[in-house]
């Protein structure tokens, strides 16, 4: 086992490198993705051979020099994911057992794209970020000033910090990619890395030139919001003059959640962005706090991820 995981981990390391830092990855995600689940399930059946340095163990991604760094006053996590309906049922059932109280679950898109947080003083933007490791990202205030889904100044002078998706439309891409064709660039293998390379840009024209666009769907630090629910506080998040994407919905019962799971995974090819997969969180904030996080993930969320 110690030297199955020993060959794993310098390669997820090297490919994790390819997709954070050069927004150009050798292997699809799914590829990723599996040989990751081998390493986390060698990691849980021989705790022993974990190392500091296996990707299990922080979030993916690092700061490129170029960019001022931010520490994030939150960290920013990733999500645990699963790639069958019969672990998200596991997941359910066992975070039910653990809490009776949580019957009421957020259903949403998982939209392929960058993570980005923006942090607001008296409702004026002061910073937008990259997720880069968590706890450090990159500074692209100038740039994340360039999309104009992106309020500058909220409906209420209040001080939030808002993380949400940064990506670029499929429409967006292919014209993006023709043009580079034609100048004689190399081509974005897919919409989440040419979201990631036009953002992370040091020169913020090239940004604006891009068209990215942007959903909110997390507040790091809710303290000046109404909202006590992840549906409540997506509505605010609108009303303060963010995009979110509409497409959530409340469900009650395993049932429900893969019924709009089913409904996503059907309706994938029609939407105008690239999703890949779906986000159940649980509905009630006051819980989400209770429930907590680990290092890398929230234990009040899960991704359903689709397969490509
Ligand atoms: C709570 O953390 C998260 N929530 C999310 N929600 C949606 N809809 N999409 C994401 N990509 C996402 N990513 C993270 C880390």
């Amino acid at each position: 086992a110690r030297q199955a995981a020993d060959e794993l981990r310098p390669q997820l390391i090297r490919w994790g490198k390819e997709y954070y830092e050069n927004d150009q990855p050798s292997v699809p995600d799914a590829e990723y993705d599996q040989v990751y689940n081998q390493l986390v399930k060698l990691e849980e059946q021989f705790p022993n051979i974990v190392t500091s340095d296996s990707p299990t163990q922080q979030v993916g991604g690092n700061v490129d020099s170029d960019f001022t760094k931010v520490k994030h006053p939150i960290p920013m996590l990733s999500l645990g994911d699963v790639f069958s309906k019969e672990e998200l049922n596991n997941f359910i059932e066992r975070l039910q057992k653990e809490y009776p109280e949580d019957q009421e679950f957020n259903c949403e898109l998982k939209i392929d794209g960058l993570s980005i947080s923006l942090r607001y003083e008296n409702g004026i933007l002061v910073q937008g970020s990259t997720r880069g490791n968590g706890k450090i990202g990159e500074d692209i205030t100038k740039n994340i000033k360039m999309i104009p889904s992106i309020p500058q100044k909220l409906t209420r002078p209040i001080n939030i910090e808002v993380r949400g998706e940064c990506y670029m439309s499929k429409t967006e891409f292919l014209k993006l990619n023709e043009r580079r064709q034609i100048d004689g660039k190399t081509t974005f293998a897919n919409p989440r890395n040419a979201a990631a390379g036009s953002l992370r840009q040091l020169d913020p024209k090239v940004t604006a030139e891009r068209h990215l666009s942007t959903f909110m769907y997390n507040v790091a630090d809710y303290s000046d919001l109404q909202a006590t629910t992840q549906s409540g506080m997506l509505k605010e998040l609108k009303e303060l003059g963010f995009t979110v994407d509409e497409d959530f919905q409340v469900a009650y019962t395993i049932d429900e959640i893969n019924q709009y799971v089913d409904k996503y995974q059907q309706q994938r090819n029609d939407l105008s962005y690239g999703i890949d997969g779906i986000v159940i969180k649980t509905n009630s904030l006051p819980l989400q706090m209770k429930i907590g996080h680990t290092v890398k993930v929230p234990k009040w969320a899960i991704a359903y991820k689709f397969s490509p």
